[in-house]
């Protein structure tokens, strides 16, 4: 990211500059800057530093940052449109199987508001196997999006081991990508790498979704490749022998873990109204394998 430098400060000396300090004007065409550069990606952190070099009076600039930067977050947002189209499974005739190309996967629940499908046998056993044996020697603590900076950190709230596959690299899931592709009827490139989670007894995902907060500072630089995730398919890898469901709390619904089964999720605005908070229940005894699919509204490089 490169950031860009903040509008002019008169050419006074820095003599002139601390007692000018109290007249330093707060203009809109700062307020302006402060905006485009958050957007952007920058921390508050590094607009402070940025403005103190280019002659700003650190008070008056921390109050010109937190005053726009507040009134940022209580404006209400520009109304977003929904994509044109969502991804998903077509059920309109209420199909007890759908055709995912190779193979034909089970469906096994279906529900509109928040939408919800879980599927059956949408991976066979031994693909179940390969994807864990390959994922496993490339597990290590995970991390989450950081909200701040669009970076990433670990959290106390993700207490499984992960990875991500890279998209397409190997023939297993250019196989997986372009099943899931045909089954929910959205591009291969609009999908992010296949993410493997492993949680041991004890190990869960807190309550979260799956979107991007819009108010959170780091948004705009991961929109940059892709735009929103707009959808979520959780694979599971095992049997989980008991705890580990995928939960949705605000509509009580818990999905339990079952070899080569999935759950689907979407939500077409990032918006707790579409009530899709999920979490991974604490597994209780067992292992808890899963692999993630995000989608997101357009191609993803
Ligand atoms: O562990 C689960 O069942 C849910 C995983 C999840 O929410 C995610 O990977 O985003
Ligand atoms: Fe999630």
């Amino acid at each position: 990211m490169t950031q860009q430098s903040d509008p002019r400060q008169d050419s006074t000396t820095s003599t002139q500059r601390s007692s000018a300090a109290a007249q330093q004007k707060v203009t809109p065409e700062l307020r302006r800057w402060i905006i485009e550069q958050t957007q952007a990606g920058c921390t508050q952190a590094s607009l402070l530093q940025s403005m103190r070099s280019s002659g700003w009076n650190e008070q008056v600039a921390a109050e010109a940052l937190e005053s726009t930067l507040h009134q940022l977050l209580v404006e209400p947002a520009a109304p977003q449109s929904p994509p044109a189209s969502m991804p998903g499974p077509r059920l309109d005739e209420s199909p007890t199987r759908v055709d995912c190309g190779d193979r034909t996967a089970d469906v096994l629940l279906s529900m509109e508001q928040p939408r919800i499908v879980v599927f059956g046998n949408l991976l066979a056993p031994e693909e179940c196997e390969a994807l864990i044996a390959a994922a496993a020697s490339r597990m290590a603590r995970s991390l989450t999006v950081a909200p701040e900076t669009g970076g990433e950190e670990f959290n106390d709230a993700r207490t499984s081991d992960g990875m991500f596959f890279h998209r397409g690299e190997s023939p297993l899931l250019q196989r997986i990508e372009a099943r899931i592709a045909r089954l929910l009827n959205w591009p291969v490139e609009n999908g992010e790498g296949l993410q493997v989670l492993h949680y041991r007894p004890g190990a869960e995902y807190k309550p979260h979704y799956d979107y991007f907060n819009p108010e959170d500072p780091g948004t705009p630089k991961i929109l940059q490749r892709g735009g929103q995730r707009v959808g979520t398919l959780v694979l599971y890898l095992a049997t989980t022998e008991k705890g580990g469901g995928t939960v949705f709390p605000d509509v009580h619904v818990a999905v339990a873990p079952q070899r080569g089964n999935a759950v689907f999720f979407s939500y077409d605005r990032p918006h707790p109204d579409t009530r899709t908070l999920h979490g991974g229940a604490p597994v209780i005894a067992g292992d808890k394998w899963i692999a993630t699919k995000w989608l997101r509204e357009r191609e993803f490089r």
